[in-house]
């Protein structure tokens, strides 16, 4: 690999004699990963007997197509193995409040969901307007349920949250060098200025999300570049300067060692953060670190949100005969937006200055005198408690990502059936006569090949 000169010598300088085996594991290969989505059943053990990445119960090395039946239906979340450390340092409660700041395409934060198990709130934005519909659709296919979604910058956020968050990540934008292995497109754009340039920006990122920490709440900060000035010198930047924050330790296992202070201003105090380097242990390279905020009354009022509009006395019928019917759950905070009916998790703020991508869980669409239901319900749905449920094949499978009509040898009763193939959902189906219609996204069609592995 053609690491930049620049790199070498500032490596060379900093490793000294571990230099050589730093510089060696950019000539292995990269490794890859996936999380199993908790709140999948019966998955099968080419999925769940691959070996386990040691930091993370739902973690294991391997890979998984994107044209799988195993990656469609949300029951696995690609992820490389170093990334998972961010999510389980992070490691919510269930009925937490936690903000993923800088999150698309996603991997963080269905990791987050996958701790909160659909309670709780977990907010999670993206300042690029592209980057949050690939966020938005990694959410719906990960089946999470209580996600707000917003594509903001920080400093828009930071007034209407301040002092709100039990938890916040920030996975910070960076020079990417603990990539370069994976993607060496990342070098492209690389140098010792842009390196700066990152840092800049972090410490602007930095500057409004701990301002969102509650009293006794944790912001959990982390990048994928070695750069001291991005890591060490962040988190020393950071304590100089925001005298209520401390580095919690992190549980170090599976070679992640600890930080180095010597590489900021040699406070024993940073040793406390993580680093993942990939000559010490299977994964890319990534720097972690826990900051706690001391106890204390938070001094920001939250009003109550204001999103979307109330049901009308028809749309609510509409919807409720079709839980009932298919028997899905209910939902206790309904909104809509012009015809689209979500359901928003409890105790927002004020949204209002907020540019709101997703108010919360699309439940589907209101047409005239009836509704449809929406993909994200039915990858959010499990199959063991709806009573309209249809299991599927895999070759009715390939039709259906395909976008294909399919007729089943019997008819069973006339309407929405969540369909089910190998136990997992992947969206509701409309039967009429012995014909399932297709409503499969659009966007989201693909083909499977014969040839294809449907499962990874
Ligand atoms: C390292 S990536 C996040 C990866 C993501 N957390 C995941 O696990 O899939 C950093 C993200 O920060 C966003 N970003 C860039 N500039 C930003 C800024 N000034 N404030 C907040 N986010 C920013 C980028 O668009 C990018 O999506």
């Amino acid at each position: 690999m053609n690491l930049p000169k620049d790199f070498i010598t500032k490596y060379r300088q900093l490793l000294g004699a571990e230099a050589d085996d730093f510089l060696a594991s950019f000539e292995t290969t990269s490794l890859s990963g996936y999380r199993i989505n908790p709140s999948r059943h019966h998955l099968p053990t080419e999925l769940t007997a691959t070996p386990q990445v040691p930091y993370e119960p739902w973690g294991h090395f391997g890979t998984v197509g994107g044209r799988t039946l195993t990656h469609q239906s949300g029951a696995v979340y690609s992820q490389e193995p170093s990334a998972m450390f961010v999510g389980a340092t992070a490691a919510p409660q269930p009925g937490e409040k936690v903000l993923d700041l800088c999150a698309a395409p996603g991997g963080k934060t269905t990791h987050l969901a996958s701790y909160l198990q659909g309670t709780g709130l977990l907010v999670t934005n993206e300042i690029n307007r592209k980057r949050v519909k690939v966020l938005a659709e990694n959410v719906e296919r990960f089946g999470v349920r209580s996600a707000v979604i917003l594509n903001d910058s920080p400093d828009r956020l930071s007034p209407v949250f301040t002092d709100y968050f039990d938890k916040v990540l920030v996975d910070a934008p960076c020079s990417g060098e603990g990539m370069f292995r994976k993607d060496p497109e990342a070098m492209s754009y690389w140098s010792l200025d842009y390196v700066q340039e990152c840092a800049t920006r972090q410490r602007e990122i930095m500057t409004e999300a701990l301002k969102m920490v509650k009293p006794g709440g944790q912001l959990i900060y982390s990048t994928c570049t070695f750069a001291p000035e991005e890591d060490e010198q962040m988190m020393a930047w950071v304590l100089k300067n925001f005298p209520d924050f401390r580095l919690v330790p992190i549980k170090k296992v599976g070679g992640v060692v600890d930080a180095r202070p010597e590489w900021a201003d040699g406070n024993p105090e940073l040793a406390k953060a993580a680093r993942l380097f990939p000559h010490l242990m299977s994964g890319e390279g990534h720097f972690v670190a826990k900051l706690e905020r001391a106890a204390g009354d938070g001094q920001s009022v939250h009003r109550q949100a204001k999103l979307g509009n109330p049901l009308t006395a028809d749309q609510r019928k509409l919807w409720q005969s079709f839980a009932q019917q298919v028997g899905v759950s209910e939902f206790p905070d309904l909104v809509t937006v012009k015809d689209q009916l979500f359901a928003v998790p409890a105790g927002l703020p004020d949204l209002k200055k907020c540019h709101v991508f997703r108010p919360g869980l699309h439940l589907g669409t209101f047409k005239k005198n009836r509704f449809e239901p929406a993909y994200a319900l039915a990858l959010a749905s499990d199959p063991q408690t709806v009573q309209q449920v249809l299991s599927i094949t895999t070759d009715q499978w390939k039709a259906w990502v395909h976008g294909e009509t399919f007729t089943l040898e019997a008819a069973p009763q006339k309407g929405w059936y969540l369909l089910t193939c190998a136990d997992q959902p992947v969206g509701f189906g409309k039967v009429v006569g012995n014909t399932v219609k297709n409503f499969f996204p659009k966007g989201l069609r693909f083909t499977v090949y014969d040839t294809d592995n449907v499962m990874v």
